[in-house]
């Protein structure tokens, strides 16, 4: 445990300011200021951030851990690892495992798990309905005592509308989000990338907008009318980003979230048959991209999350048609979003950090996240700002090296990670 961490750069009302922060052997911030000279007796380390900058850990509100049922591709001790290589040290862990944690005493299990296997803070989805897929809800309330922060069939949709408007007055009733992976399963038509001019290009079948913004749309209402906290995971189409901003101008209590891959890329960028540009939702059009920038600017986008969805070398080297959905996201997702909205983009490292930090901590009812403060524990993330590198998958923490940004030049290197005051990650 680090007792000080000297000539570090710190976001204060927007600006850089040199700062060094004390922790105390709780793993609590116990002071910041320009300069700390007197220490408690018996220093144990000093940590120099040579004018680096330092984050609150950075905070993920959707990734996916594999841990049970498919270790092969992610387990809690690689996943944690991975998020703090990337300057992660609070995560939420969806609940699409095997089992799906849809009983109490797995769910008890895994949340004990999560926080004995983890190296960073896990928190966890609870599923909406008993195996992700059938109509029964479970016991909202009583997964709210075991420690859900909200409840979330990610991987598929609530396919009907009277399932979704039982699960949210539930949920309205104990105060926790439905979080939801919007996707209507009747207009999806076997689709496996953006329904537009890659999907022709290369004869497959495509995923129409309208299979989010459609159950986008029935959810808002339900949410409408029944108050419930209602998030909308990785938000992908122009449609969805206009029915949240009108649901927002109507004072629903709406919330969402956009991917790094989803800002940064869009159909164009899938030239070939390769799966690493398969996740779900797609990659969507350029006017669609150029919404959920949009969307960023005037806030009806919220937060940034990864959907870390690692798989293992073999599945994504299969065809378009037959690899799994998905791409990891927490070892690249600083480094890809500083360059690209910050360095090359009209955005602010402080709203960069603001989306990746005290929002999600806000959204999510994380009080002992996201920010830097004195009595908080000492999450913090150390990035040199300057450092370039080219992404690199032999330097993934993760099992998952299923990304389309191999070979991208980009700016932002993680050099420390602190949860709770102890050392998360640290660069060699
Ligand atoms: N995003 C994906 O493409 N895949 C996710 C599921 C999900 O987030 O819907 C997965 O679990 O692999
Ligand atoms: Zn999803
Ligand atoms: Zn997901």
């Amino acid at each position: 445990m680090y007792q000080l961490i000297k000539n570090g750069q710190v976001l204060i009302d927007g600006q850089l300011q040199k700062r060094d922060i004390a922790i105390d052997s709780n793993g609590q911030i116990a002071a910041m200021a320009p300069t700390i000279t007197t220490l408690p007796a018996n220093p144990r380390a000093i940590y120099d951030a040579q004018n680096n900058f330092i984050s609150p850990g950075l905070i993920d509100s959707h990734v996916h851990f594999r841990d049970p049922g498919f270790t092969t591709k992610e387990t809690l001790q690689t996943g944690s690892a991975a998020a703090a290589h990337g300057g992660f040290t609070s995560v939420i862990a969806m609940p699409n495992l095997s089992p799906v944690p849809d009983n109490l005493p797995n769910f008890e299990q895994l949340i004990v798990r999560n926080q004995v296997e983890s190296s960073i803070h896990t928190y966890q989805f609870a599923p909406i309905t008993q195996g992700l897929v059938q109509p029964t809800l479970v016991n909202l309330s009583a997964f709210k005592a075991s420690g859900a922060v909200g409840f979330t069939n990610d991987g598929h949709g609530v396919q009907t509308a009277q399932t979704m408007y039982q699960a949210m007055q539930k949920a309205a009733q104990i105060g926790l989000p439905i979080v939801a992976h919007v996707e209507d399963e009747s207009l999806v038509n076997g689709g496996v990338i953006n329904a537009g001019p890659a999907a022709k290009r290369l004869s497959v079948p495509g995923i129409s907008n309208v299979s989010e913004s459609a159950q986008a749309a029935r959810d808002i209402e339900l949410a409408r009318a029944t108050g419930v906290h209602y998030h909308i995971c990785h938000i992908s189409t122009k449609e969805t980003v206009n029915l949240v901003r009108r649901a927002k101008q109507d004072g629903i209590n709406i919330t969402c979230e956009v991917t790094p891959h989803h800002l940064l890329l869009d159909e164009t960028a899938i030239t070939s048959d390769n799966a690493l540009f398969k996740m779900n939702p797609p990659l969507r059009s350029l006017a669609d991209r150029q919404a959920l920038w949009c969307g960023l600017i005037d806030g009806t986008i919220d937060i940034i999350a990864t959907d870390h969805a690692p798989h293992t070398t073999s599945e994504k080297q299969q065809s378009l048609l037959h690899a799994p959905f998905g791409i990891v996201g927490s070892e690249t997702a600083f480094s890809l979003l500083y360059t690209t909205l910050v360095v090359n983009g009209p955005f602010s490292l402080a709203q960069l950090i603001s989306w990746l930090t005290a929002k999600p901590a806000n959204i999510f009812k994380l009080p002992q996240a996201g920010q830097l403060a004195v009595g908080q524990p000492a999450d913090i993330a150390v990035f040199n700002l300057n450092d370039t590198t080219t992404i690199d998958t032999t330097t993934f923490l993760s099992k998952g090296h299923n990304t389309p940004f191999l070979g991208t030049k980009v700016q932002g290197t993680t050099m420390l990670t602190l949860v709770t005051g102890q050392t998360a990650y640290q660069k060699e």
